[in-house]
């Protein structure tokens, strides 16, 4: 049977990003992550400080911890990382989901290409910007992005820090003109315990964003949005 590394299994909870952003879902982590961004705030799939409490799951063990949290609580399932999209054997899992009558999202920068996103209900791909330290191979964007208009299971996801990641999304924006497009404000305070303080901040910064969409003739079509489970819950993991 095909394994899974598998970091963390937790919900149900809200989905705070994007294009569901407010629904009730579970989640998935996986281990294991082709990028090393400057400001991940999962960088613990990657950087080998949980390194011990990575799990080999089959899918059937990730759903019997799926139903031994959430019950018959939930009825969606979030695939993120790390990059999910590094991993074959999530295609069983998303199967086994889908026969369970289960619907599935999935969180990754777009990077790598599996037949499985195909069955994929919700699909996130967050290209990442210059502030990030990786560099987007648009050659492999472009084809996943074309691939996946014809399912019609795609919304892009740009986390903006500065005025240069702003350009970027702008660029992102106007190169795959047919897809939903969200904003998202980045959280340069990943490790902080001060919940006031970070909402705080994070208002801040989603204004700043709201700001520069309401100016740009060229993010019309677009939705800004924070992390609601960051202005919720803080930096905590699990949630
Ligand atoms: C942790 S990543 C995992 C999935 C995949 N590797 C990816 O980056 O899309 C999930 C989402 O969190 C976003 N993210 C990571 N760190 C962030 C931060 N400090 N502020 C805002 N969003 C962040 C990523 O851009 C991505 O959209
Ligand atoms: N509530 C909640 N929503 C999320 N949306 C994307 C997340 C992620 O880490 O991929 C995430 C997360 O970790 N928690
Ligand atoms: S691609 Fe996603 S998981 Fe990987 S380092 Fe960047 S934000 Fe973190
Ligand atoms: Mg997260």
């Amino acid at each position: 049977m095909s394994r899974i590394p598998v970091l963390e299994i937790f919900g149900p909870t809200i989905q705070g990003e994007g294009a569901v952003i407010g629904r009730k879902t579970m989640f998935v982590r996986t281990a294991g992550c082709d990028y090393h961004c400057n400001w991940c705030d999962s960088a613990f799939t990657w950087d080998g400080s949980a390194k011990d409490e990575i799990k080999q799951m089959t899918p059937e063990k990730i759903w019997d911890e799926l139903f031994e949290l959430g019950g018959n609580r939930f009825d969606h399932v979030t695939i993120s990382g790390g990059n999910p999209a590094l991993i074959t054997a999530i295609g069983e899992l998303v199967s086994l989901l889908n026969e369970k009558g289960i619907q599935t999202a999935l969180e990754t920068q777009g990077s790598k290409w599996q037949d499985w996103m195909k069955n994929i209900d919700d699909l996130t791909l967050s290209p990442k910007p210059p502030s990030s330290g990786m560099e987007t191979n648009f050659e492999i964007l472009d084809s996943i992005v074309a691939t996946l208009l014809e399912v019609g299971n795609e919304t892009i996801k740009v986390v903006v820090f500065d005025d240069v990641d702003f350009e970027y999304a702008i660029k992102i924006r106007e190169r795959y003109r047919d897809v939903p497009f969200y904003l998202q404000v980045g959280n340069d305070d990943i490790t902080t315990v001060d919940n006031d303080l970070l909402t705080k901040k994070l208002l801040q910064k989603y204004e700043w964003l709201i700001n520069k969409v309401m100016e740009s003739p060229q993010m019309n079509d677009v939705r800004v949005l924070p992390q609601l489970h960051a202005l919720v819950w803080g930096n905590k993991r699990g949630v």
